[in-house]
C-alpha cells in the first residue's frame, strides 16, 4: 500500500504524521520501527496517527521503537497545525482528544503554537530529584554544566535502574543559565537516545525548576538542543494548574511511501 505521510517537527524533535481518520493505515511494532528509521524509512523519533474517537479528533502517539506510548507535548503541538493545514481547525485554535485526556492548542500569529497540558498535582522528589507525569513520567535532575554530560549513558543508566511505576521514564538533564531561564538535554524511553528536543520533558522540568529554585513567575524558558521553548502554569500549594507548553510546530515535507 501506498501511504501518505506528512513529516514535522517541534523544536527538532520530528515526527511522522498520518491522517488516519479512515482506519487504513494499521500500526504494527515492526511497521511503525521501519517507517521511523534514519536510514532505510522515513526517519523520526515518533509517529503520530490523526483518528477520530467519540467523535473527536484523536492523537495517537508511537515512539521510534515502534512502541505506542504517552503524551508527546512537540507532537501535540505539530498535531494542531497539521490540523489546522488539512481543514479541521479555525485559525485560532483546536481543541483534541489524547490518550491523557483533551487538550487545547492556541496558534500564535508568529507561527508559533501553544498547547494545554495535563495538571500536575503530584511531584515525586527522590534525592534532590524529581519525578513528574506531565502526561508522559520525566525524571529530572539538576546538573552544574548540562553541556558536559554524556546524555545517551547517563540517561540510560537512570533509565535503567529504577523500574518507574512499572512504565520506566525519560530522562532530563538540566540547568539554570539565568533567573527563569533553564537548558536541558532529555534522553527519551521509546528513542532510547538523546533528542533535540521533549515537550513533556520541558514541561516537567520546568515545574522541578521552579519548586527546586521556589520560582512563581513563568513563563519558564527550556532552552532545548534543537529551540527554545516556554512554560506557564499556575501554582497553588503544590499543585501545577493551568500548564501550557510554548513553540515552533513545523511542517518539513511530505510523501507517499511503500509500507
Ligand atoms: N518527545 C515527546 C515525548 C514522547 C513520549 C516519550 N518518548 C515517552 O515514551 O514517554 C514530547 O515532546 O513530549
Amino acid at each position: 500500500m501506498m501511504l501518505q505521510f506528512f513529516k514535522y517537527h517541534g523544536a527538532g524533535n520530528d515526527f511522522i504524521m498520518i491522517d488516519n481518520r479512515d482506519q487504513a493505515f494499521t500500526p504494527t511494532v515492526q511497521g511503525v520501527k521501519h517507517l521511523c528509521d534514519r536510514h532505510y524509512g522515513i526517519g523520526a523519533d515518533g509517529l503520530i496517527l490523526l483518528e477520530t474517537q467519540n467523535g473527536m479528533p484523536f492523537m495517537r502517539y508511537f515512539n521510534c521503537d515502534g512502541n505506542e506510548s504517552t503524551m508527546c507535548g512537540n507532537g501535540g503541538r505539530c498535531f494542531a497545525t497539521f490540523a489546522k493545514k488539512i481543514g479541521l481547525a479555525n485559525g485560532l485554535s483546536f481543541d483534541f482528544q489524547g490518550i491523557d485526556g483533551m487538550h487545547s492548542a492556541i496558534f500564535n500569529t508568529d507561527g508559533t503554537v501553544k498547547l494545554k497540558m495535563i495538571d500536575v498535582e503530584t511531584l515525586e522528589i527522590i534525592d534532590d530529584c524529581y519525578f513528574i507525569n506531565t502526561g508522559s513520567p520525566h525524571y529530572v535532575t539538576m546538573v552544574r554544566d548540562v553541556n558536559g554530560v554524556d546524555v545517551d549513558r547517563e540517561g540510560r543508566l537512570i533509565r535503567q535502574s529504577v523500574n518507574f511505576n512499572n512504565g520506566g521514564t525519560n530522562v532530563n538533564f538540566i540547568q539554570e543559565v539565568a533567573p527563569g531561564r533553564i537548558k536541558i538535554r532529555t534522553y527519551e524511553r521509546g528513542v532510547e537516545a538523546e533528542t533535540l528536543a521533549c515537550g513533556t520533558g520541558a514541561t516537567a522540568s520546568a515545574i522541578a525548576y521552579s519548586h527546586y529554585f521556589d520560582i512563581n513567575q513563568t513563563p519558564i524558558e527550556v532552552e532545548a538542543l534543537g529551540g527554545l521553548l516556554k512554560v506557564y502554569f499556575d501554582q497553588i500549594e503544590e499543585k501545577y494548574l493551568n500548564v501550557w507548553l510554548e513553540g515552533p510546530a513545523e511542517e518539513v515535507f511530505e510523501g507517499k511511501i511503500n509500507y
